[in-house]
């Protein structure tokens, strides 16, 4: 498909910096693949790097380009998520920072614990459900660019006092550990940007060509950090839409977009204003929507594709009633229009929502695919098997070294924990230095003192196996044998369904480890938990989200990791007060123009059909409650929609047995399948 001139015009530009400011489906994407195979044409691959948000992103991406210019000339070409783009460059030089290369990458789960642990050290009559706010606030301070001695608590905010006490603690602990969390990443690799200035100049002078889609995410960090890398050859072009601006509440901010000029003079500015995605009549939705927000660009978007079928609205009665509208739907579509399951998109605010609609699709055997929800590498087992690898790759890694020390049970109790704890204190050596002192037995006693002596063989000699790299898998496998984790697992559960759901688990970390020891050729355990730990934080439970995005099913997913994707059909689905725009956000006073922005995004995934549903009365805590429709739709003109809102049908009593018969025997096949 040929390039419109302006699309052409940001492809052919050189030298410089570029802005591609553009709404949704105007090919913002699609010119930064062309730009890429353009300048692979006269530039070397290793001197162009592409960031995008996510690593599904990032793959897709690299392909397009794969399918263009063929794999050969591909190769060397980065094309990455600002994270692993950092943690690249911290793996050659974050030494310099006074790091060890062999770091390991904190999950969220081990961050936290190190904060417990610090607020039980340090304000022992604090409430434990505080660290998860004095964590959020570390993280927000990192993203806004402070470090602990630039951190400024607001006045009479306890939360904050306490987070100025204990983010100093908190980053001295991780660097003890050679650790980094999530945030760190980028914020390490400005200060080594900053404080090396050798380190600086080699990048700059290695990639000269710098891409950026979604630009309109960035944050504060990430801004900079696109700066140092541009401040020699300035050669930066990034594409964005304002209006799908939706991680303000992860500290991105959208005003880079609109600061670009100003930011880097000389700038060249191309608008892009044909949507070559949705219909005609969805397009009007979309810009009759966003209109709303006020400070925008003004964009005008406009469709050479006929207007389409008519967006409707349909007001359900309840959540169950909604569910089975979408299945009648898609029953429709697919035999009137002979669509496939993979046309049809089911999006929501938050994860939680997909209940009603994974059991309609179930109980009507309609296969359909799950993106997001609980995350595969949260769940407790699985964090515990990870501890292992996080251990064997980095013993200074104190807060796993605890959290196996005694798990499976080997007879190192609490007591004795918290011994070894004050030990390392007091002769200010690392836990691990400790656990291999020949004086143990004095201060623990011969039982406790041979447990931990075995115990740290077993590791040595696991460490020396996995460190060759061989055999990761049947190594890996051969210490959870020897340690009998299995076993635990099937001692702590409580029944032999969640054991078995357990034991499958663990195996699935066997599988993703074997699954990258397919895909790299030279692969270790510290790349391993890398990847790990830089999956996308709205990763699907199973299977990369491409795969799935593959099969021949029905896709559910929130709003958020819809972004860049397109569909034939969407179902933007719970368009009520509380739902979009969700209640957190109405509650505290939050941005309700992130909360329509979002909207604007579910819509502008559509390409053919798109349905708006709510319902007019949800369960929630157990109770059906009266839902008021989101304000987004009194926003679009009515003659817009084509509105299926039926009063709800006043209740009938034997309607309403019918009802609940049906229901039941719903429950019982679904109960059914689940045992099969
Ligand atoms: N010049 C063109 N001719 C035909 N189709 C095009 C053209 N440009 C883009 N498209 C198609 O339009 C759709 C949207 O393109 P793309 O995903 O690049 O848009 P985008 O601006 O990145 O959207 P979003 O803001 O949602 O990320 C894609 O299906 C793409 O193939
Ligand atoms: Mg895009």
């Amino acid at each position: 498909m040929p390039l419109n001139p302006q699309q052409q015009q940001a492809v052919a530009h050189r030298q410089g910096a570029l802005l591609v400011l553009a709404g949704a489906g105007s090919g913002k994407t699609r010119v930064i693949t062309r730009r890429i195979a353009a300048l692979l044409r006269d530039v070397p691959a290793e001197q162009i790097v592409a960031l995008t948000f996510t690593n599904k992103a990032a793959r897709e991406m690299r392909e397009r380009v794969i399918d263009q210019v063929g794999r050969a000339a591909a190769k060397g070409l980065i094309v990455a998520t600002f994270h692993s783009l950092g943690v690249r460059i911290l793996r050659q030089h974050i030494d310099r920072l006074g790091y060890k290369t062999n770091f390991s990458i904190f999950a969220t789960g081990d961050q936290l614990r190190l904060v417990r642990d610090l607020l039980a050290r340090h304000q022992p009559g604090c409430s434990a459900s505080i660290a998860e706010q004095v964590l959020a606030r570390i993280g927000r301070a990192k993203n806004e660019l402070q470090r602990p001695a630039q951190f400024q608590p607001r006045i009479d905010d306890p939360v904050d006092a306490l987070t100025a006490q204990l983010y100093p603690r908190y980053q001295q602990a991780l660097k003890a550990c050679n650790v980094i969390d999530f945030d760190d990443i980028l914020l390490l690799t400005l200060q080594l940007f900053e404080q090396a200035a050798d380190v600086a100049r080699h990048y700059r002078q290695q990639l000269r060509y710098v891409l950026v889609d979604e630009y309109q995410d960035t944050n504060a960090v990430q801004y900079r950090l696109l700066r140092e890398l541009c401040a020699e050859h300035g050669n930066l072009c990034v594409v964005g839409d304002d209006d799908q601006s939706i991680y303000g509440w992860r500290g991105a901010v959208a005003g880079n977009i609109l600061d670009f000029g100003r930011d880097f003079p000389g700038a060249c500015i191309i608008k892009l204003e044909q949507n070559y995605r949705s219909s005609g009549r969805i397009l009007a939705v979309a810009n009759a929507l966003i209109r709303h927000n006020p400070d925008r660009h003004d964009k005008r978007l406009w469709s050479a594709g006929a207007p389409g079928a008519p967006v409707v609205y349909r007001l359900c009665d309840d959540g169950e009633d909604e569910a089975m509208a979408v299945v009648e739907t898609i029953h429709q579509e697919r035999y009137a229009r002979q669509r496939a399951y993979r046309d049809f998109a089911i999006l929501y605010r938050t994860n939680g929502q997909s209940r009603a609609f994974e059991e309609q699709l179930r109980y009507e055997n309609i296969p359909y695919v799950l993106i997001g929800g609980q995350q595969f590498f949260d769940r407790k087992e699985v964090r515990d098997a990870l501890a292992y690898f996080k251990v064997l790759a980095n013993p200074l890694d104190e807060i796993n070294l605890l959290r196996i020390l005694n798990y499976p049970r080997r007879g190192i109790g609490e007591q004795s924990a918290e011994k070894l704890i004050a030990l390392s204190l007091e002769w200010q050596q690392s836990l691990w230095q400790v656990l291999q002192r020949p004086d143990l037995p004095d201060h623990l006693g011969d039982k406790v003192a041979q447990a931990v002596h075995d115990f740290v063989s077993l590791l040595q000699r696991y460490r020396r196996l996995l460190g060759r790299g061989g055999q990761l898998v049947p190594d890996a496998q051969a210490l959870f044998a020897e340690i009998g984790f299995e076993d635990e697992l099937c001692r702590q559960a409580e029944d032999p369904k969640q054991a078995r759901r357990r034991i499958d688990n663990l195996h699935e970390v066997f599988n993703a480890l074997s699954a990258y020891v397919e895909r790299e050729g030279v692969a270790t355990l510290e790349g391993f938990l890398e990847k790990v730990s830089l999956l996308d934080r709205d990763e699907p439970v199973r299977g990369s989200k491409e795969e799935k995005l593959k099969q021949d099913a029905v896709v559910l997913m929130s709003l958020h990791s819809s972004k860049g994707l397109e569909f034939p059909c969407v179902f933007l689905v719970g368009l009520e007060e509380g739902s979009l725009p969700h209640g957190k956000v109405l509650e505290e006073g939050g941005d309700v123009r992130e909360e329509r922005r979002l909207c604007y995004v579910g819509i502008t995934r559509a390409r053919e059909r798109l349905l708006l549903l709510g319902a007019a009365r949800r369960r929630r805590y157990g109770r059906l409650q009266p839902q008021v429709p989101s304000r987004f739709l009194a926003e679009i003109p009515p003659e817009l929609l084509e509105n299926q809102a039926a009063e709800p049908a006043p209740v009938d009593p034997q309607q309403q047995a019918v009802r609940a018969a049906d229901f039941f025997s719903r429950i019982q096949t679904l109960l059914k399948t689940d045992n099969g």
